[in-house]
Order: C-alpha cells, then structure tokens, then sequence
C-alpha cells in the first residue's frame, strides 16, 4: 500500500519564482515544471541577488533562499539547496558541494579533491565508496509561509568520472541499479522513467508538485 501524501496550501497557476542561479538546476526544473501551468521566471532574469547560504542544513539553506526571493519579488518562490553526500567521508561535501568547487566552479577538482580523500582512506571497493544526492526543496509565499520537499537517491562515487551530461558531480555517481552515471544519463533518464523519479530533485519535486501543484 502506497501513503498518499497529505495536500498542502495548494499554488494557484501563475508565476512562480525558481530561486536559484544554477544553469544546470534551472534546465531541470524548467523540464519538471513544463507540464504544469505555471509561468516559471528564474531569480537572475529578475535581477535577484545570490543570498549568502549561511545555514549549516539542506534545508536551512533552501528557506533562507526561498525566501529572499519571494520577498523581493512578491511571488510565491521555490529554492533548491542540494549537495553529493560521500559517507566515507562523513557526508562531506554535503551542504558545501558549490564551494568545494571555488569561485571558477571547477567541478573537475572539487572531484578530484573526494578522490584524493577516499583514496587517502583506502576506499577502492564500491561498497566503501557509498554516496548519495540529496535535494531539499522549499516553496516560499510572499506572505512568509513555507514548505520544504526532501528527495535523495543513493549510489556509488565511481573513478574517473564518466560522461558529459548533467552538471556538478553528475559524472562521479552511478545511482544503486544503473550501470551508467547520471553524466551518462539524457535529462529524462536523470529525472526517472515511467512515471518513477530517479534524482534526487526529481523525487523532491514528486513530493512538491503531488501536494501543492496543479495538474
Ligand atoms: O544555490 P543555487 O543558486 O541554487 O545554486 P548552487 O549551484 O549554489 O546550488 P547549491 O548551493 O544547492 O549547491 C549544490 C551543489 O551541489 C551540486 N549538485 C546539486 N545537485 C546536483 C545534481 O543533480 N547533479 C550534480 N551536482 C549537483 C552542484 O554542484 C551544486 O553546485
Ligand atoms: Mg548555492
């Protein structure tokens, strides 16, 4: 038996606010949103400043985001704060997955950098190199309520890196029951097929749009 779960203050069709200023996340969403009806208007497009994420959790750090935009624009708004979870080293680099990256972004090295530290720790074998996404949503409205949305996915950091798809860390994780990366992966692949979300975006948006969105 399936828990159905509970509704939410439903958002009625209109624009809503993504409230990230991540290339990769904002195509994502744009895909899972097309087949509701809502006009989807990211925070950049509307001059949106970057909010310092100075929380320590997922999901403090997507309300502060989330809610930053809905009060500057006065728009419901959905922030995403996201990171790849490498248990082998403690979780890390978790919440701090961007900065692990430096300002030029440089993803290459940042999974360079939990190569090194696995390899440090004498984790070779698949099963010492477990890892997961995880993605924390939450849905602003201007009048201050919010909502928060968790998915993860669990898998394995493989080395090299495989593939070219995706972005961030999407070429060093090969999710439990595939055999390719989710820089391996088309678009649809990494949001899940046959109506079963695979990401860790893809199963927090599930939970999100199954409770406050309109079909
Ligand atoms: O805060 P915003 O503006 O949304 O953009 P950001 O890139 O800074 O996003 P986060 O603060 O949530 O940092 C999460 C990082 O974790 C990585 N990440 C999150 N989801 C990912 C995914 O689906 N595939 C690969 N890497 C991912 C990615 O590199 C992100 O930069
Ligand atoms: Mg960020």
């Amino acid at each position: 038996m399936t828990d159905t779960p509970s509704p939410l203050r439903r958002l009625e069709p209109g624009r809503i606010v993504l409230a990230s200023h991540n290339p990769g996340k904002l195509r994502e969403f744009d895909d899972l949103m097309a087949p509701y009806g809502y006009e989807v208007v990211s925070a950049g497009s509307l001059g949106l400043p970057e909010p310092e994420e100075t929380g320590t959790t997922f999901e403090a750090n997507a309300e502060l985001k989330a809610r930053a935009a809905a009060e500057a624009s006065g728009l419901p708004a959905l922030a995403d704060d996201s990171g790849f979870c490498v248990f082998a080293l403690n979780g890390d680099p978790g919440v701090y997955s961007a900065r692990w990256a430096g300002p030029e972004k440089d993803f290459a090295m940042a999974m360079r950098t939990i190569e090194e530290k696995l390899h440090a720790a004498g984790a070779t074998d698949p099963a010492d190199r477990r890892s997961s996404f995880v993605a924390v949503l939450c849905l602003a409205w201007p009048d201050g309520e919010v909502a928060l949305f968790r998915g993860e996915v669990e898998g394995t950091a493989v080395w090299p890196p495989r593939g070219s798809g995706g972005f961030g860390y999407d070429p060093m994780f090969q999710p439990d029951g595939e055999s390719r990366t989710f820089g391996e992966m088309s678009a649809e692949e990494k949001h899940g097929q046959d109506g079963t979300a695979l990401s860790h975006r893809a199963r927090a948006f599930a939970d999100f749009s199954a409770r406050c969105l309109e079909a």
